[in-house]
């Protein structure tokens, strides 16, 4: 069930947030470190000149320590981004009423809304999003993509068919990074209908940013994550050794992070982060995530190259294989669990 007021027109007409969006120990702390975030072209990963291994290497370090990456040279034009940025603001900024002709339906995931209750006691976050089912196609719910403004549809297909091409490009690196034969193995768990989500999120200034988050620690149900991130204001933070640290903002780079179900399929090799969303005081902040996952049909499980099947035990299987994760994900989720946990071996 979303919450009856969007936070947008919460955030315009009150003096302090209602006391669900309250944490009681508040975010731990006012200022954060920044982490390099390794930045990678993606246009050298396709090659195999010896600048390419070191961008594969750089990759793999990557995605085994903080879990995530900055990536230019991305091959989409930056006129391209700035028109997704454009259409975001512009749903948006539409009246509430005509926001609301996308709302979510009860019980469902798709469509404009806040925070999904599972239940009365846990602390609601700040922010409104636009969530879509873009693949496979017989899912979608077109009743509730947006038709003003005009060209969102447009765009938002471009944008994952765009995405489409670059998750296939770093799936095949990553396969690479760990020496595995075959390079196609992550690509391959997709399956045949790999979901496609795309998630508009929108979270507007809040009065009280040290006691209020604009998204919960979580780690995301995908295989990969794909992030536009707001140009001007950062928010996004990662949880590495136990300390939160901010994700620096490069402007038209996607930030790019391991999923869930890409740390079960390498083995644990791989590492899906705990990240957040801080709010800011006076200003508004928009990004656009785009995430991939295997079909809700195929079995995911840590890929063969990467286990072990004699008894010597050096490569032991670290997870159990699992039939749609992302299914059961949100009811883990809201009660600050990690389905991937359940599966550990
Ligand atoms: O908006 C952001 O910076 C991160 C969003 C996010 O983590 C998500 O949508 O899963
Ligand atoms: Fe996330």
């Amino acid at each position: 069930m979303a919450s009856a007021v969007a936070v947008q027109d919460l955030s315009t007409t009150v003096a302090a947030p209602p006391e669900k969006y309250i944490l009681k120990d508040g975010i731990g702390g006012v200022d954060f470190p920044m982490l390099e975030v390794p930045v990678i072209d993606l246009s050298l990963l396709t090659s195999s000149s010896d600048e390419s291994e070191r961008e594969v290497e750089k990759l793999k370090l990557a995605f085994s320590s903080c879990g995530y990456i900055q990536v230019v040279n991305i091959g989409i034009e930056e006129s391209f981004l700035d028109a997704v940025h454009v259409a975001t603001k512009q749903f948006f900024s539409l009246p509430t009423e005509e926001k609301m002709k996308c709302a979510r339906p009860k019980d469902h995931l798709d469509g404009y809304g806040n925070d999904t209750v599972f239940s009365e006691n846990h602390t609601l976050d700040w922010n409104d999003r636009l969530y879509l089912i873009v693949k496979p196609e017989t899912q979608r719910k077109l009743n509730v993509w947006p038709q003003n403004p005009t060209h969102f549809r447009k765009v938002m297909l471009e944008l994952t068919s765009k995405l489409e091409k670059t998750n296939e490009i770093l799936l095949r690196a990553m396969a690479r990074s760990l020496n595995l034969q075959d390079e196609s193995c992550f690509v391959k768990q997709l399956g045949e209908n790999p979901i496609v989500l795309s998630r508009f999120n929108m979270y507007p200034p809040c009065p009280r940013p040290e006691q209020v988050l604009a998204a919960k620690p979580h780690g995301d149900a995908s295989g990969m994550t794909y992030l536009l991130q707001d140009k001007r204001v950062e928010g996004l933070q990662v949880l590495k050794d136990g300390q939160w640290y901010k994700i620096p903002i490069i402007p038209n780079a996607l930030v790019v992070n391991v999923g869930d179900q890409l740390e079960i399929m390498s083995n644990g090799l791989f590492k899906s982060p705990i990240h957040r969303v801080v709010t800011n005081r006076d200003k508004e902040r928009m990004t656009i995530a785009v995430f991939f996952s295997p079909d809700a049909t195929s079995e995911v499980g840590p890929a063969q190259g990467l286990v072990d099947d004699d008894d010597d035990d050096e490569r032991p299987k670290l997870f159990n294989s699992v039939v749609d994760y992302t299914g059961n994900y949100f009811k883990y989720f809201q009660d600050g669990k990690r389905p991937i946990d359940f599966l550990r071996i």
